[in-house]
Order: C-alpha cells, then structure tokens, then sequence
C-alpha cells in the first residue's frame, strides 16, 4: 500500500508559485531593509526556496513555538520554544508559515513581533486551509488554497514525518488507522 493517496500539489506547481511570488516580494520590498522569519519546524523548506528566489538582500531568522496542548490552542495561548535572535526594530518582517490553518499561531505571533518596534509585520504562507479558520487573520502573500484534507509534505508532517515529501500530499487513511 502506498504512503500517499493523493499529490494535490506537485513539486512543479510549487516551484513556479515560488518563484512568482519571490519576484512580486523583490519588487516590493526593493530599497528596503527586510527579514523573513521562518517558523519551525515546518516553515523552513518554503523559506528556503523563497530566499533562493529574491533578488534583493533578505536577513533571515527562525522563531520556534508550541501550544500548550489542544485545549488551550483554541484559546491562542503560543510557548516561544526558540526566539528569533536578531533585532526587528525599524525593519520590515515578513512571517514565512508552510500552512495557515485556525490562524491562531500567526495571530499571536503577529501581534508579538508588532511589540518589538517593526516597521510592519507581513504574512506569507505556502498553503492556506480556510474552511478551518477560527480568526479573522490578513494573508499578505499566499501559495494555495486548500480544501479541508490532512496534508504533509513540502515542510508539513504528520506525527512528526513525511515533511521532506517534495509534494504537497494527502496521506492513505491507512497511515492514520494504523
Ligand atoms: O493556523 P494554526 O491552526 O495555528 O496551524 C498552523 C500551524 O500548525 C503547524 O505547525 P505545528 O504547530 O504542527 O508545528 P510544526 O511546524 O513543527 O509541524 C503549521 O506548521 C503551522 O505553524
Ligand atoms: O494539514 C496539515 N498537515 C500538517 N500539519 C498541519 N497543521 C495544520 N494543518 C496541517
Ligand atoms: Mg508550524
């Protein structure tokens, strides 16, 4: 029986959706002092190809969090596990997310950044799963909009694997029941 029971987005789709928005970044962001923060774990594959894709200079950092649990993750309520470890003050951040899903993680970490004096915060996410929103939350620049389905691969895992897949991928029920 096969891992994945579906390729909903290719490495190719992927790829040249990247470079699109590289390029519409690098256009905006041109003269100005930028850093994109990765979230870890699963945001670091989608930074990595989009930095590869800018042509302007980029400073990068990685922010790591947690949520105290389900229960509480409904309330918001994000563990810093690894804090960035360079200044943003006076510069513009862009957040790099592999899937916006409740929201709740980007919320809180917008509105923590936006203490620490940046010129602006801005959003980019790889995948955006709407139907499961439970914020309101502004998406700045997005790769694709997902239906509800448990996706991995590309950055994403499940119970802590498949991240490396190259292709955004729906798992074989199979992988779950078992
Ligand atoms: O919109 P939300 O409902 O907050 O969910 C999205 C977040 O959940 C996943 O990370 P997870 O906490 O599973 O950690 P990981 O990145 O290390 O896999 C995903 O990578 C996002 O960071
Ligand atoms: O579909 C998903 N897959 C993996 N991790 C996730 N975190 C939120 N949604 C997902
Ligand atoms: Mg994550």
């Amino acid at each position: 029986m096969s891992v994945i029971k579906k390729v909903l987005i290719s490495r190719d789709e992927l790829n040249e959706k990247v470079k699109e928005l590289g390029n519409k970044i690098s256009m905006e962001y041109e003269g100005k002092d930028l850093i994109m923060v990765g979230v870890l774990k699963g945001g670091f594959i989608f930074l990595a190809d989009l930095i590869r894709e800018l042509k302007i200079p980029v400073e990068i950092d990685f922010i790591s969090v947690s949520s105290y649990g389900s229960s509480s993750k409904s309330s918001g309520v994000v563990r810093i596990i690894k804090d960035i470890d360079v200044s943003i003050t006076n510069k513009h951040v862009i957040i790099v997310e592999d899937i916006i899903d409740t929201g709740l993680t980007l919320k809180y970490l917008k509105e923590m950044l936006y203490t620490r004096g940046p010129l602006d915060v801005k959003i980019i996410a790889a995948l955006d799963k709407p139907s499961r929103r439970k914020v309101d939350i502004d998406i700045d620049y997005k790769g694709f909009t997902i239906p509800d389905e448990f996706v991995v691969g590309y950055g994403l895992d499940y119970a802590s694997k498949y991240r490396n897949l190259p292709d955004v991928c729906i798992l074989n029920e199979e992988i779950y029941k078992s």
